[in-house]
């Protein structure tokens, strides 16, 4: 059946909690359950900006959804300033604005980071080794991984049809966060896996336990029976009712407010309510945990003053604490593609197509609400991608990874960033670490920078899973307490060009694979007369999907003399009873999606918190 509407829910506040989590997401769900259930004793109150939705599957029937993406109550839509490096197009991304967050609305992908983004994550986060509780390394975070996910294996006679393969030993954890494999693929969804070898990237067994260099099925965050969405609404506040665990919806976090000092206690929660506009103080005694996603959650500490003095002075704001790299260093995942035409096309049944057949979809309809479910709906967009090594895509990879060493020595690669990121000595410190550290990345024969996945169709993406270029998340000046003004500077490090260009030739290599020949693939786009570089530029530049909807690390988890806004702790650096935990906190992309990486740093999050307290 249908998930229930989420009706569990606070009117009446009390006068005072232990722990406020400002933001009903991903990790700030996942935070907020595990206090509750770790200190009964003490009060939880989550503060959510949307309301209680049914949350749709990506490809839920039409009339069980929501209306689709841009009709929607239940995400904010960011449209970012023209990107100059991208022909001056905008990005378009959108956040959850309901119980559970961006994972209640997104496309149920549900793979995890390598073991090396989560070590090379470790080195930057903090300047030594510190408590073995506070790292972030692929060792500390694996049983987070594990915790975090309910993972179910597929019955045998799908998983014999459909070639899935798992390793069980990755996986262990009882949560109600679920993570499983659809029953149904399209029809021709074996013809890229099958040029996917042909082009040589190896079959793993599984992707989910560190490496995942090669070819992957990849499982989706659903029920293994009804195929519906999981969820942290779901998972995490649904099925954790407990008497100490409170969430109102339809109010908004404006700022934190320390009225006796930011080193003293922790701060009040300004909130404002969205349905009569009151706005009112609630006091937290233990901490503040600011869970509002990327773009908020620097949004609520510049509105409270800790930001860049200079940018805060632009929103006429007082500086309470100066933290040049609240809302700087954003990224986002980005990459053109390749399509083509088939002249001799297969038997490739079903397609999408189908769908129009009024049988097909009568049945389509039908078999989602059978127990187990099956047929087309059970699939969100895509379980199965690559993730290839550079060093496995151009030969020129080391020159690539010179070209960045030799920026970072002459210190040319601080001009690329924005101006207001590039004006501040320890963000340029921080900022040729990451590059150093990425550069490290991009060497290594084990760590995938390309990432492709696929479903049905005759066009693929690249996604570069390593960028270079950052931009930033300031308020907007006109309208503090709106969705905040977004920076691309999507391909501004020209070296992010050196990987698209790598990228796009090695995707192209598709076409002439005995698979796609065998069907008589002929390349529409980039097209025949698109060969050099100026031209694949060109064409990257025209045609970049500009956000693949990973936002991350505006509120950096390094140290504060290399731009940091908080140590591995998630305390933010200076003030009292004030944490940040949600995907604001990475330094950089790791080669993956985000949602399990989310979950697994609010299971961590929970479990350096609860150790304090
Ligand atoms: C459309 C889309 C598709 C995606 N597809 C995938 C995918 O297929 N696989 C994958 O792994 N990842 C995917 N992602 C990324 C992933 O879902 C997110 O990175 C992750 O869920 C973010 O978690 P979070 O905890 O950082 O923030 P969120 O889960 O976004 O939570 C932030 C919460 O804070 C609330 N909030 C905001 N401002 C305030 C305020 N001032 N006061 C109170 N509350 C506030 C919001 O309403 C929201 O509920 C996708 C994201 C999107 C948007």
């Amino acid at each position: 059946a249908p998930h229930p509407a989420i009706k569990r829910q606070v009117t009446q506040l009390r006068p005072q909690y232990d722990f406020i989590v400002a933001g009903g997401g991903t990790s700030g769900l996942t935070v907020a359950n595990r206090l509750s259930e770790a200190f009964p004793q003490k009060t939880v109150l989550v503060v959510e900006y949307g309301d209680v939705e049914y949350a749709p599957g990506i490809f839920d029937p039409p009339l069980a959804t929501w209306g689709g993406v841009g009709a929607s109550a239940s995400y904010f839509v960011v449209q970012s300033l023209p990107v100059p490096d991208a022909k001056n197009a905008s990005a378009f991304v959108l956040a959850g604005k309901v119980v559970g967050g961006s994972s209640a609305i997104n496309g149920m992908f549900f793979d995890r980071p390598s073991q090396y983004d989560m070590d090379a994550w470790s080195t930057v986060a903090s300047s030594g080794l510190g408590s073995i509780h506070h790292r972030w390394d692929w060792n500390s975070m694996f049983p987070f991984f594990k915790k975090s996910v309910t993972f179910t294996a597929p019955p045998p006679a799908v998983a014999a049809q459909r070639g899935y393969t798992w390793d069980a030993s990755v996986y262990g954890g009882s949560t109600p966060i679920y993570s499983s494999f659809p029953p149904f693929l399209w029809g021709d969804h074996n013809v890229v896996r099958n040029t996917w070898t042909d082009l040589g990237i190896p079959t793993l067994q599984e992707c989910a336990g560190g490496k995942k260099d090669g070819k992957c099925w990849i499982p989706l965050s659903q029920h293994p029976v009804t195929a519906r969405r999981s969820h942290a609404g779901l998972g995490h506040y649904l099925n954790a009712t407990r008497p100490n665990y409170d969430l109102i919806v339809k109010h908004q976090v404006i700022r934190v407010v320390y009225p006796s000092g930011i080193e003293s206690r922790p701060p009040l929660v300004e909130v404002r309510s969205l349905v009569d506009n009151t706005v009112f103080n609630i006091t937290a005694t233990a901490e503040v945990i600011v869970s509002a996603g990327v773009f908020h959650t620097p949004a609520i500490l510049q509105r409270s003053g800790i930001g860049k003095a200079s940018v805060l002075g632009a929103a006429g704001i007082p500086v309470v604490l100066d933290l040049p790299g609240v809302g700087s260093n954003f990224q986002d995942h980005s990459g053109s593609g390749i399509s083509w035409n088939y002249s001799a096309p297969g038997n490739f049944t079903p397609l999408p197509s189908s769908m129009s057949n009024p049988a097909f979809l009568a049945d389509a309809t039908a078999g989602f609400d059978e127990i187990p479910a099956r047929g087309p709906y059970t699939l969100a967009g895509s379980n199965s991608a690559i993730f290839v090594p550079l060093a496995n895509i151009t030969a020129d990879y080391q020159t690539i990874v010179s070209r960045i060493k030799s920026i970072i020595d002459d210190g040319s690669a601080a001009s690329y960033l924005p101006a207001d990121y590039r004006s501040d000595s320890t963000m340029i410190a921080g900022y040729m670490q990451q590059l150093a550290t990425i550069a490290k990345l991009l060497n290594d024969s084990r760590v995938p920078s390309l990432e492709s996945t696929f479903a049905t169709g005759t066009s693929v993406r690249a996604v570069n899973l390593h960028p270079m270029s950052r931009g930033t998340v300031r308020l907007n000046l006109a309208d503090p307490l709106g969705v905040p003004t977004v920076s691309y500077g999507t391909g501004s490090n020209p070296i992010d060009f050196d990987v698209y260009l790598a990228h796009s030739r090695y995707l192209r290599r598709m076409l002439n694979t005995t698979t796609l020949q065998s069907f008589g693939a002929v390349e529409v786009n980039p097209g025949a007369s698109v060969q050099t570089d100026a031209a694949l530029i060109d064409y990257i530049q025209r045609t970049m999907t500009l956000s693949f909807m990973h936002p991350c690390c505006t509120a950096a988890m390094m140290p504060k003399n290399k731009g940091g806004v908080i140590g591995p702790n998630l305390k933010v650096h200076g003030a009292a009873g004030l944490r940040v935990v949600d995907m604001s906190i990475l330094p950089f992309l790791p080669s993956s999606h985000l949602s399990a990486l989310a979950y697994a740093v609010g299971e961590k999050a929970a479990d350096i918190i609860i150790r304090d307290w």
